[in-house]
């Protein structure tokens, strides 16, 4: 492991590709994707079916290396990486939540008993401060009364809360989950979510969850979109407070530019421009104009295509 300075982002991917072999077609699954999460930042992760979130969630959880690219986590290098230093750093530095309920947990232990075996295998938490650490995550995760039960006696929310008490069980830097409200109904994901961000808030862990519950727009400040293995766009949003005095909360979306200058384009403003292959750009005196590479029609009126 090597020492990350403080400033250093919990996350960083830079020019990260992923390239899958099946059947001998190529799969690019990631395509020089950047990303960067901040210590203590809470990031929601989202993109179509296919776009590469489950393959960058790998990567980042030590379970799988990147074809080519750039990627630090917690201070560890993830391509550099090599056995004993992998394991470390999944039993150490991240914990995960999966969608499926039943993958989370042990399912002949009670709520309290997973917790303890993940501080077994990690051997992270010295003994004697084992049951302190998980009295507090049962408190924090609300689970106190639930303690003795098995995950059969508990509800999909319920056992989520738990799978949220394992990874939180050896203090990671870094929390991951895919798609942890997957399986749950509206109300139970929203108070999934509502944990998730009590436990950034209260812990400082940096999380960084993948889904598609729409939902999640009301728990995080930042909303990264996968586009085709790439980062494609950022929301970011606020909470200001309005000429009444009222607190409201405003959400901007902006495209990604990567560090050699490359940006996506909406779908939407492609098809509707018929935009492909060549484009025109030109730089104006406070935007850059995008206007179709072919002969339009009507020739003498040229099309805006983004003003920054
Ligand atoms: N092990 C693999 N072998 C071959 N192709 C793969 C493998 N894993 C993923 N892919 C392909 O890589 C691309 C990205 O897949 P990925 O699972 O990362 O997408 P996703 O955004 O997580 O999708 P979903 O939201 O459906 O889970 C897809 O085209 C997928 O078929």
């Amino acid at each position: 492991m090597t020492a990350s300075a403080d400033d250093e982002p919990d996350i960083l991917c830079s020019e990260l590709v992923r390239i899958f072999v099946a059947k001998g077609i190529e799969v690019q699954a990631l395509q020089g994707l950047g990303l960067r999460v901040d210590r203590g930042e809470l990031v929601a992760l989202v993109g179509a079916s296919g776009s590469g979130k489950s393959t960058l969630l790998t990567i980042l959880a030590g379970l799988d290396t990147p074809t080519a690219g750039a990627a630090r986590v917690a201070g560890h290098d993830l391509i550099a990486m090599r056995g004993a230093e992998r394991l470390r750093y999944r039993r150490e530095s991240v914990g995960f939540i999966w969608q499926q309920t039943a993958r989370n947990l042990l399912p002949y232990l009670s709520a309290e008993e997973n917790i303890a075996f993940a501080h077994t295998v990690a051997g992270v938490v010295p003994r004697r401060r084992r049951a302190e650490v998980a009295d507090g995550l049962l408190d924090l995760l609300r689970l106190g009364d639930l303690r003795a039960r098995r995950p059969h006696e508990l509800s999909g929310g319920q056992q989520q809360r738990v799978a949220i008490a394992v990874a939180l069980a050896n203090s990671p830097r870094v929390l991951l989950a895919d798609e942890p409200t997957g399986e749950l109904d509206e109300a139970t994901s929203a108070d999934v979510l509502a944990t998730m961000e009590e436990v950034n808030r209260e812990r400082g862990v940096t999380t960084l969850i993948v889904t598609h519950d729409p939902a999640v727009a009301d728990h995080v400040d930042r909303t990264v979109r996968i586009r085709d293995g790439r980062t494609s766009t950022e929301v970011l949003r606020r909470t200001e407070t309005d000429h009444t005095g009222q607190e409201v909360r405003v959400a901007e979306e902006f495209a990604v530019l990567d560090a050699v200058g490359r940006m996506q384009l909406p779908a939407e403003f492609t098809r509707t421009l018929g935009l492909r292959e060549r484009v025109r750009l030109s730089l104006e005196p406070d935007h850059v104009a995008v206007r179709p590479g072919q002969r339009s029609a009507n020739a003498d009126v040229p099309v805006e295509g983004s003003d920054g």
